[in-house]
């Protein structure tokens, strides 16, 4: 598989901006022979949070259409990181996946609110699972934060996960830990995970990039650095199947100790 990490600065409160911008990526991603090209998180608005109200996605419609749009134009998969997005008198921080038709195949509402930044107070969890299929291949997308909570990734690579997608805005000052997290994600799920951090700063914080694409055996295969750029990567995902065929650490879960 062959997958293209948008690490993009997001442009604080301008969607518009934001828009443009992913078109041009998507379609260097295509160009590049990608099969996915991965987003980070909150990449319409940034950490825009006190202006939910004139700038988030209602319904998530225009995030729809401009990538299915995409998807089925340049044949691509989208792991569309996520937007912030309006719903029944709430905002969201929404994940949505399109095919290679530019069907929305899935929508993930990132699960672990991150206080730190205030989601919490403007942002409603979701409290649903989120497995979806990349050219066959049975994955889970997860939001930033969510990372610090193995029991969650470890329930959707239970139901047979391959490959971990991560969308994130995580600040530099964190970077070893958003590094050692994801290598524990990989190694404990036999997984690949493939993780987008995007650059840049805005009022708060500064996003130090580092995405990464981790093996199942939690080696890194490729890592960007602190500036812009689209990585682009192929692995080949049937070493999962190996990995987790030499050591069988999900039928020798004694699950019934555990809670
Ligand atoms: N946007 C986020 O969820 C940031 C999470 C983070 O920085 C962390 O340390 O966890």
């Amino acid at each position: 598989m062959r997958v293209a990490l948008a690490q993009m600065d997001i442009k604080l409160a301008d969607p518009d901006f934001n828009f443009r911008f992913v078109e041009k990526v998507i379609e260097k991603s295509a160009q590049e022979g990608s099969d996915v090209v991965v987003l980070p998180e909150m990449w319409n608005t940034g950490y825009a949070l006190d202006h939910l109200n004139e700038l988030a996605d209602p319904l998530g419609q225009r995030t729809k259409t401009e990538l299915g749009k995409l998807a089925k134009a340049y044949h691509l998969n989208i792991v569309g990181g996520s937007v912030a997005l309006a719903r029944d008198n709430n905002f969201y921080n929404e994940m949505m996946i399109f095919n290679r038709a530019g069907e929305l195949i899935g929508s993930y509402d990132k699960v672990h609110r991150f206080g730190l930044m205030a989601e919490d107070r403007y942002i409603m969890a979701g409290s649903k699972e989120n497995i979806f299929s990349v050219d066959g291949v049975l994955s889970t997308g997860v939001i930033c934060y969510d990372i610090r909570f193995p029991e969650w990734l470890r329930k959707m690579a239970a139901k047979g996960a391959q490959i971990i997608f991560v969308s994130a805005e995580w600040p530099t000052a964190r970077i070893k830990q958003w590094r050692l997290l994801l290598q524990a994600r990989a190694i404990e799920n036999q997984a690949f995970v493939v993780a987008v951090n995007r650059v840049g700063s805005d009022m708060d914080n500064e996003f130090g990039g580092d995405s990464l694409i981790v093996d199942p055996l939690g080696e890194i295969i490729a890592e960007a650095g602190e500036e812009e750029q689209l990585m682009i990567c192929e692995f080949d995902e049937s070493t999962v199947k190996q990995v987790r065929g030499q050591m069988p650490v999900f039928a020798d879960r004694r699950t019934e100790l555990y809670y």
